[in-house]
């Protein structure tokens, strides 16, 4: 079964901390120590040679780790300076700031104070997951100059003013990492949104607690309830994670005939390029047969590929006849249709009920007609990028746009997931970090954040073709969906520099053998 890497949210990373702690095996100091260590051991790998390095350190127990990294990088031999503050943190980073204290001075925590030789190391050790509103006077001065800086940044668990659940900033100015080590397990923030790209590289720093990692939504071992907001389950999805099912499934069995990998149609309209590059992708990426359906007879037909059938389909009549062939296994709509063509075709077309892309010009002939809406089904995947998403959703989408007051922020990822549930209805939110939503809870996140040659016209067309084909091929909307992000990023990512969209069908090929289809 495809499924990747659990993402959690800070809420569950506190109940599995707490579930630990509860536990009795475990104390809050200990589990700082470890944190400390870890990035200690980070920094250790990627600069062997001790050098200089400032230690920011907050007022909370992100603070804590940070007096961990300075006492453990000053017994290395590196030449370590703590900036902090006066507060008294909790007891735990209480006990590691006076185990510093008896190591060295603590500076005060503001921007004058940065280092100023650009190869000094600086550890963002200033808030974590405890961040809730945004920083207000010297700290917020100070994160303001440090997103200035060229020094290399080491962030523990995050770049300070982060939300960590939306990946948003609750700060107007954001620091940039280049390293960032978190504990146990990657939270929704390191991976969408701007976090994706603050953050820089992400480790995940085993701290011994996957052992309570059960508790991250439930009663502790103690018998207290923790009571989690509701909680969408959502997984990183990377090439690496794809299991020998899927694999499987993605190959050509020898005993099989065209019909058995299923039969697409691709709607073509006004622009007739960009359904051809989504028909290229299906064949691409497996279908049987992939039938392209002008609103003119093919008299001539001169484009490759000669591999692709054509059949006209004009009216809506037309459409409910070529449905009724129970071989066609999957619809694609959008791409080059033209709105007016789109709204025409939807009805009959959403009326068969059929696995179905609505990409393009299709969710704008949704966006318009509310009577589409109530045909959208559990067969459907809607595939917006960020403008057709705010014409779909406008209310969600303004929910992302103003710079958040508090935390947990609403997120891309609680936006796409409501557009699903509201949709009920697959949904891809394009991006560099794509979003699949499903309509029951569960989510998974493509991140591509090497490939920005992906910006470029009818790389979405294609990614709609990608995600038909494999939909003809049997998969249920949500795998095909998520499926098609990831090749679709493969792709790009192999092809590098110079990509036009037409490139991208034929690096398929490329990306199976690498995937080991
Ligand atoms: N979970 C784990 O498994 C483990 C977690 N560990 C570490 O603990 C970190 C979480 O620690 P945390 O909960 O103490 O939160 P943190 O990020 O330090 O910030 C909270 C502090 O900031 C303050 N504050 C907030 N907003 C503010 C503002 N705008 N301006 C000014 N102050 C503001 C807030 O004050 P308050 O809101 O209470 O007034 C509070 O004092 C986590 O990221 C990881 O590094 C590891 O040690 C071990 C394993
Ligand atoms: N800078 C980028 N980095 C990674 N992926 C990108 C980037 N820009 C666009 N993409 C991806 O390329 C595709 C573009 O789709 P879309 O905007 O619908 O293009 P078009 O309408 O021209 O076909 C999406 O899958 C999107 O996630
Ligand atoms: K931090």
């Amino acid at each position: 079964m495809l499924k990747g890497t659990e993402i959690l949210s800070c809420a569950q990373m506190r109940a599995i901390e707490s579930a630990a702690m509860a536990s009795g095996e475990v104390t809050g100091l200990e589990l700082m120590e470890r944190a400390g260590r870890a990035v200690a051991g980070q920094i250790r790998l990627r600069w062997p040679k001790p050098g200089r390095v400032t230690v920011l350190c907050g007022p909370g127990n992100n603070g804590g780790d940070g007096y961990v990294v300075a006492r453990r990088l000053h017994r290395a031999g590196w030449r370590v300076r703590v900036l902090g503050l006066e507060n008294t943190p909790g007891p735990d980073a209480a006990k590691m700031k006076r185990l510093w204290q008896e190591i060295g001075p603590i500076l005060p925590l503001e921007a004058n104070l940065l280092p100023t030789a650009p190869d000094d190391l600086i550890v963002d050790a200033i808030f974590g997951i405890g961040l809730t509103r945004p920083p207000e006077d010297a700290i917020a001065a100070l994160l303001t100059q440090l997103a200035d800086v060229t020094n290399p940044l080491v962030a523990i668990d995050c770049p300070s003013g982060l939300c960590l659940d939306s990946g948003r900033f609750l700060s107007q100015i954001a620091p940039r990492a280049v390293l960032t080590i978190t504990f146990d397990s990657l939270k929704t923030g390191h991976l969408i949104d701007a976090g994706l790209e603050h953050c820089g590289k992400v480790i995940v720093a085993d701290i011994g607690l996957s052992h309570w990692r059960r508790y991250r939504q439930a009663t502790r071992p103690d018998g207290k309830d923790v009571t989690l907001p509701r909680r969408i389950t959502s997984h990183h999805l990377r090439i690496s994670d794809l299991d020998p099912d899927t694999m499987q499934q993605l190959g050509k069995q020898s005993s099989a005939h065209k019909f058995s990998h299923g039969h697409a149609l691709i709607i073509s309209g006004m622009a007739p390029g960009a359904a051809r590059l989504s028909a290229r992708a299906a064949l691409r990426v497996g279908a049987g047969l992939v039938t392209l359906c002008p609103e003119e007879p093919p008299l001539d037909i001169p484009t490759p590929p000669d591999a692709l059938m054509r059949r006209w389909l004009d009216e809506p009549e037309d459409m409910a006849h070529a449905l009724q062939d129970t071989r066609v296994t999957a619809l694609c709509i959008g791409p080059g249709c033209g709105i007016d063509r789109a709204a025409a075709l939807l009805p009959p077309a959403l009326a068969a009920r059929g696995p179905c892309v609505l990409d393009a010009d299709a969710l704008s002939a949704i966006a318009i007609d509310p009577n589409l809406w109530d045909a959208l089904h559990d067969g459907c995947v809607l595939t917006p990028h960020g403008g057709e998403f705010a014409r779909l959703f406008p209310d969600l989408t303004r929910r992302l746009s103003d710079i958040p007051a508090t935390g947990p922020a609403w997120s891309r990822l609680d936006a796409a997931q409501e557009a699903a549930a509201r949709s009920g209805t697959c949904l891809l939110l394009k991006g560099r970090d794509t979003i699949i939503a499903a309509p029951f809870e569960q989510a998974r996140i493509v991140t591509s954040l090497d490939t920005p040659w992906l910006a470029t016209a009818g790389a979405g067309d294609v990614l709609a073709g990608i995600i038909t084909g494999l939909l003809a091929r049997g998969f249920n909307p949500f795998d095909a969906a998520s499926l098609g992000a990831l090749i679709h990023a493969q792709a790009a990512r192999l092809f590098g520099p110079g990509l036009i969209a037409d490139d991208l069908p034929d690096m398929i090929p490329q990306v199976f053998r690498q995937m080991g289809v």
